[in-house]
C-alpha cells in the first residue's frame, strides 16, 4: 500500500496557494500531518481523498493517478472529515447501517461489520441511543467507525480531537491506533501529542508547504540539546516569550517555570531538558519563521 503525492499543488486565487509543491510518499501505519491553523492540511486531505483536484501535480494510489482516476482511491477510501455532519434523528446502529447501505455492504455483512466497529470504538452501551445525545468524543468515535465501514486501505482523518475534553481525546487515539495495521492512515492535527505515540511518521507542513518529513524521533534528536527550563520572574514572562520559542510553562511560588527551545543556554542556572516532538515542531517552525 503506498499513497504518493508529486509536486501537488492548489491554487485558491492568483497569488493565494492552499499547498505548493508537496512531495510526500506514505505506506502502511499512522501518519502524522502536523500544522498551525491555516498551514494547508485540509488543502492536502481534500486531494487526496479527491474531494478536490489539484492546480498542479498528482497523486497515487499504489501507482494509480488519483486526479485521472478518482475511483482508485475513493473505492479504499474511509474519510473523518472536520466538519462531520451526523443524522441527530438517527441511532449509532441506524447511522452505520446507512453508511454501509450506501458502501454497497449486504445486510449480514454490514450487520457483523456494525457489531464490530461498535465494540472497537466503545459505543456498545450507546448503540440504540440517538445522535443528538452523543457527547463530542461519541460522536468523533462514531465518525471513525463510519470511516472504517468498508475496512479501507487508507484512512484519512482531519483534526478528529478538536473539542474533545483530554480523556476523550485519549480513547479516540488508542481506537485509532487499534484500527491502523494494515492500511494506511492519515491523521492531520495541530496537536502534537495526538500523534506523539501513535505516528510512524510526521510531515510538517506550514504555509502550504512542506517543512519536513521524518520518524518522530529523528525529529526529536535534531531539537536535542536546545532546550532549556529555568524559573524566571513572573513578570519577566512576556519579554521570555519575545526571545525564545516557549513550549511550556509552569506557575511556581517563585515566579515561573519556562521551558524554552534556544540556541544557546538562554540564562546560567537553566537546565538542558530532554526535548520532546512538541518542542522539536516548534523548533521546525521558529526555524522556519526566523530564516
Ligand atoms: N476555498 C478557499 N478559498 C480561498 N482560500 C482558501 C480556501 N480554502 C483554504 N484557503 C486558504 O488556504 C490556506 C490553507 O488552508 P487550509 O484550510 O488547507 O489549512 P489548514 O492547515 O487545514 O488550517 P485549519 O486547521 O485552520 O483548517 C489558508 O491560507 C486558507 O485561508
Amino acid at each position: 500500500m503506498n499513497l504518493r503525492l508529486a509536486n501537488v499543488g492548489k491554487r485558491y486565487a492568483e497569488d493565494v496557494w492552499g499547498v505548493r509543491g508537496v512531495d510526500l510518499e506514505l505506506e502502511q501505519g499512522i501518519h502524522g500531518l502536523l500544522g498551525p491553523n491555516g498551514a494547508g492540511k485540509s488543502t492536502l486531505m481534500r486531494i487526496i481523498t479527491t474531494v478536490s483536484e489539484p492546480t498542479t501535480g498528482s497523486a497515487y494510489w499504489n501507482g494509480t493517478d488519483t486526479v485521472e482516476t478518482p475511483s482508485a482511491v475513493r473505492d479504499v477510501l474511509g474519510y473523518l472529515p472536520q466538519q462531520f455532519g451526523v443524522y441527530p434523528d438517527l441511532t449509532a446502529t441506524e447511522f452505520l447501517e446507512y453508511i454501509a447501505a450506501l458502501r454497497g455492504l449486504d445486510r449480514e455483512t454490514a450487520d457483523a461489520r456494525i457489531d464490530e466497529l461498535l465494540s472497537l470504538t466503545n459505543l456498545q452501551q450507546a448503540r440504540d441511543r440517538k445522535l443528538r445525545t452523543f457527547s463530542g468524543g461519541m460522536h468523533q468515535r462514531v465518525g471513525i467507525a463510519q470511516a472504517l465501514v468498508n475496512d479501507p486501505d487508507l484512512l484519512v482523518v482531519d483534526e478528529p480531537t478538536v473539542g474533545l475534553d483530554p480523556e476523550e481525546r485519549v480513547r479516540f487515539r488508542n481506537v485509532l491506533s487499534s484500527t491502523a495495521s494494515d492500511r494506511v492512515v492519515l491523521l492531520s492535527t495541530h496537536i502534537v501529542p495526538d500523534i506523539e505515540a501513535t505516528a510512524k511518521t510526521v510531515a510538517l507542513l506550514e504555509e502550504g508547504e512542506l517543512v519536513t518529513h521524518a520518524d518522530p524521533e529523528s525529529l526529536v534528536e535534531a531539537t536535542d540539546g536546545k532546550v532549556y527550563e529555568y524559573v524566571a520572574p513572573r513578570d519577566d514572562l512576556e519579554a521570555v516569550r519575545r526571545e525564545y520559542q516557549v513550549s511550556g510553562t509552569v506557575q511556581r511560588a517563585d515566579g515561573v517555570s519556562v521551558r524554552v527551545i534556544a540556541d544557546e543556554r538562554p540564562v546560567p542556572e537553566a537546565t538542558p531538558v530532554t526535548p520532546t516532538l512538541e518542542d522539536a515542531y516548534l523548533d521546525r517552525i521558529e526555524r522556519r519563521g526566523a530564516a
